[in-house]
């Protein structure tokens, strides 16, 4: 399922974002401000999100800067979705880095105050922000590596398993995991996926049941991370790691699809938004009873 959804995301996002840059050139929901740097460089930020682009080597840096914790609001998730968008429709952008500004934190998943007495629209409005970001992130032509430079617990840590690869700070303080069900709700079936695709079955069965938080050394030893650096190195060993990773013949291996066609020119939704709500087990539908579903792998 996953692999169809980040095969569809590929080609099939966008319409609502698009539509949301539209309107924010029209001063409404975004607002970012392009300024020059030297060498080459760009950066824009809006108010939770800096994005940094170096032109010369096609790598984008994307902090998320939202304090207390980079919880993901419905505000958040839209100007992270368009962010992202801009730097796919950019084709000069190969490469994304995905960090935090903020000390210790990475991100701590869903904002739980977009959760708690809230109307059914503002609730499928920000479910929906929570797909799109999964999808636009998942499903993205670039490189994505997640640079942990702090605590990741649940949508956090799914917009880490989201990436490519994942680079983390072997801080043993900062942990990392699906660990919903230690709140009293159930993953996703969606989460799980992803979880499964990185760790394998038994991993994730038992950290979803569970709702485990892993210490950074445990993290790596499950792999549900890839490298740990130190702190201090995660930055540079993810600038590294892209700079290989963009190495390997991609647009233009032969027997490739150029870039081309996919989601760098022809953004034209041809699906909306990849719908997950014919599932039982989806949390589209607002009749979604998280507690019901199973966190079997
Ligand atoms: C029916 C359909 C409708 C659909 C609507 C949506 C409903 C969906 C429900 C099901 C969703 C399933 C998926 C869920 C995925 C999630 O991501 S759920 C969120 C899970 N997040 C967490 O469990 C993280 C909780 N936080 C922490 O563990 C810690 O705060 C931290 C490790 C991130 C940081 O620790 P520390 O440095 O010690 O800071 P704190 O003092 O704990 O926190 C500082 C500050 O931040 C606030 N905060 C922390 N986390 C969140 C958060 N997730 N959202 C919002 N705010 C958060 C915390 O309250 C503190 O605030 P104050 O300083 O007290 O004001």
């Amino acid at each position: 399922m996953a692999t169809l959804l980040k095969h569809s995301a590929k080609y099939a996002l966008s319409g609502r974002l698009a539509r949301l840059c539209v309107h924010s050139r029209h001063g409404g929901l975004q607002c970012l401000q392009p300024c020059l740097l030297p060498h080459q460089r760009s950066a824009s930020t809006g108010s939770k999100i800096l994005v940094e682009m170096d032109n010369s080597t096609g790598i984008a840096v994307l902090t998320m800067k939202s304090p207390p914790v980079n919880s993901l609001s419905l505000d958040f998730l839209t100007e992270f979705s368009i962010s992202l968008e801009k730097l796919e429709l950019d084709r000069g952008c190969r490469g994304v880095i995905l960090t935090s500004a903020l000390p210790k934190i990475f991100s701590a998943g869903l904002d739980i105050m977009e959760m708690c007495g809230k109307s059914p629209e503002h609730c499928g409005e920000f479910w929906k922000a929570v797909q799109e970001m999964w999808l636009r992130l998942y499903g993205s032509s670039m490189i994505t590596i997640a640079a942990i430079n702090g605590s990741s617990p649940a949508g956090g840590c799914l917009m880490a398993l989201a990436c490519d690869y994942r680079i983390m700070a072997e801080n043993p303080k900062y942990s990392i995991g699906l660990n919903e069900t230690q709140l009293g709700i159930v993953a996703p079936f969606w989460f799980k996926d992803t979880l499964v695709n990185t760790v394998g079955n038994r991993v994730a069965e038992l950290s979803l049941q569970l709702g485990l938080l892993y210490s950074a050394p445990d993290a790596l030893r499950t792999g549900l991370v890839d490298l740990l650096v130190p702190e201090d190195k995660v930055l540079s060993t993810a600038s590294q790691t892209m700079t290989q990773w963009l190495a390997i013949p991609g647009e233009n291996a032969i027997g490739s699809n150029p870039r081309v066609s996919s989601s760098k020119v022809d953004l034209t939704p041809k699906v909306h938004m990849v719908d997950l709500s014919h599932s039982s087990e989806s949390m589209c539908s607002l009749n979604w009873i998280p507690w019901t579903c199973s966190n079997r792998a």
